[in-house]
């Protein structure tokens, strides 16, 4: 099966002079349905990691950059937006460290809410996450009315509902009690796997991605370089 996201010799730096930190992907490649984990200790670059998988964060080198054979290096160099705009919506959903849900709208507009904004119509796929998730009796409900997993798991539900290739979860179980945040994990790569759709998790907890038995990608500080420096590695002792 090709790849769908594939990254090779990609650099991204933050700040500048002695403080500036540089990020080094070697490689990194997913394919439809692919389940990741990301590791690493704070401020070793989990977040620009998923700043650049996002398509929010231009590269400053990239020898490959590919999603859904789309060359995004190329696409940032082009200047302005270049199709990334679209890429984005279209095509990736997210998971934040908390709901991050609109107040306003009950939790079935919420879980609707990428589908509407991108005209795309109705999907049996919005109803069976819900049943899937346990939460179609509080599909009525507003956010402030629902407990923080209720809220947690309705923001999964959101991530998938528009069928993107891709969701990114960011820390996506640090409100979460240790039993409820493995329940939610699992059911992101269930669905994940179910749907073919890929899914990166950023976690720092990394007693939770052992027993989740996910495969393992750790951003890791180069000791000795000039300037902060962190790479991307594979975890080969799970
Ligand atoms: N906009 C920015 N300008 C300058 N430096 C930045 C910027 N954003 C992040 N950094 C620096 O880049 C490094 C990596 O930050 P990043 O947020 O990617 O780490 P992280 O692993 O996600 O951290 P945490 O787990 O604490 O959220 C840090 O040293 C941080 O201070």
């Amino acid at each position: 099966m090709t790849s769908l996201l594939e990254l090779a010799g990609v650099e991204r730096r933050r700040g500048e002079g002695e403080g500036a930190f540089t990020l080094e992907v070697g490689e990194l490649s997913l394919r439809a349905g692919d389940c990741l984990a990301v590791t690493g200790p704070s401020g070793s670059g989990k977040s620009t990691l998923l700043d650049l998988l996002g398509l929010v964060l231009c590269p400053d080198r990239a020898e490959v950059f590919r999603f859904l054979d789309r060359d995004v290096a190329a696409l940032w160099r082009s200047g302005g937006d270049g199709g990334l705009a679209a890429l984005r919506s279209r095509h990736l959903g997210y998971v934040l460290q908390t709901g991050g849900l609109l107040p306003f709208l009950d939790l079935r507009e919420n879980v609707e809410l990428s589908r509407r904004l991108l005209g795309l119509g109705p999907d049996s796929l919005t109803g069976e996450l819900l049943a899937r998730l346990g939460l179609t009796h509080l599909k009525a409900k507003k956010p402030r009315a629902l407990s923080v997993g209720e809220r947690q798991r309705a923001a999964i539900a959101r991530a998938f509902a528009h069928r993107p290739a891709l969701v990114l979860a960011d820390e996506p179980t640090a409100a979460l009690d240790p039993s409820l945040a493995l329940e939610v994990c699992r059911l992101m790569r269930e669905l994940a796997a179910e749907f073919g759709i890929a899914l990166v998790i950023v976690s720092h907890d990394w007693a939770l991605v052992r027993r989740l038995r996910l495969p393992e990608l750790r951003v890791v500080p180069q000791a000795g370089t000039s300037g902060c420096r962190s790479r991307l590695e594979g975890v080969s002792d799970a």
